[in-house]
């Protein structure tokens, strides 16, 4: 019997992080993209060279690993490790670029949080980017979870707002609460799922402190 081929996408979404871990709140705004967007496929994609952060990540082969961990069992989802295999910096305009080419037919939408978005003119070839896709913002709390969340209109670009209740997550918070290299309480770790906690134990991953970018 040959394989029926694979029916053309018509809305592709596209949810790039560091992923230093994956936690509650990728995980929300994954959900909330794929039901609001009417996504036929949301594609999870681990950053490769983060030009833009002045830490270093975790091993690439730890957080696609963590990223299968927290996202697989979501209908719909697929980690894409093209950004991890591709050598030298990582810019989203590429990865759409190919996207594009790949699905010319499909709407590419791509999910940021608050703070990528007001920073989005920093991004490289932003102004490309925004003619590849629509951007989806997940607001954010960026002071504390007191802290007004900001306003995304103020960067006067198209964009829509995803319907995702704000959560004050952040991987930096997580990562700090695994410093000393034992598990956190379990209210920390609740943050992660299950496996991505354990995933982070086993492999002692945040023992030592990192400074932060
Ligand atoms: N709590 C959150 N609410 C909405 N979007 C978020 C949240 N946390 C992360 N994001 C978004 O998810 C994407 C990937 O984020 P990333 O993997 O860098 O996580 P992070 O928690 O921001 O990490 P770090 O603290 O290390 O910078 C970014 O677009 C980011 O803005
Ligand atoms: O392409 C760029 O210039 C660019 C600049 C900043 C961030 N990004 C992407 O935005 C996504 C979220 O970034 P971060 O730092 O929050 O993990 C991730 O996929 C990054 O590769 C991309």
């Amino acid at each position: 019997m040959t394989a029926r081929p694979a029916a053309p996408l018509g809305r592709l979404g596209v949810f790039g992080g560091a992923f230093d871990p994956p936690h509650r709140a990728h995980r929300a705004v994954a959900e909330a993209a794929l039901r609001q967007l009417a996504l036929d496929a949301l594609l999870i994609v681990p950053t490769g060279q983060a030009w833009h952060k002045a830490r270093a990540l975790s091993d690439g082969a730890h957080r696609l690993a963590m990223c299968h961990l927290a996202f697989d069992d979501l209908p719909g989802v697929r980690v894409d490790r093209r950004e991890i295999d591709r050598r030298g910096p990582t810019y989203t305009v590429d990865t759409l670029t190919e996207l594009h080419a790949e699905h010319p037919d499909a709407a590419l939408f791509l999910i940021v949080g608050a703070d990528q978005w007001l920073a989005i003119r920093t991004w490289h070839r932003w102004a490309d980017i925004l003619r590849l896709c629509t951007v989806a913002v997940a607001n954010r709390p960026l002071a504390g979870p007191q802290a007004p969340l900001p306003d995304l209109a103020t960067v006067g670009l198209p964009h829509v707002v995803l319907d995702v209740p704000p959560l004050d997550v952040s991987a930096t918070a997580l990562r700090a609460l695994w410093h000393d290299g034992v598990p956190p309480c379990a209210d920390a770790q609740a943050l992660v799922s299950p496996a991505v906690a354990r995933y982070i134990s086993d492999h002692r991953l945040y023992a030592s402190p990192t400074p932060d970018a």
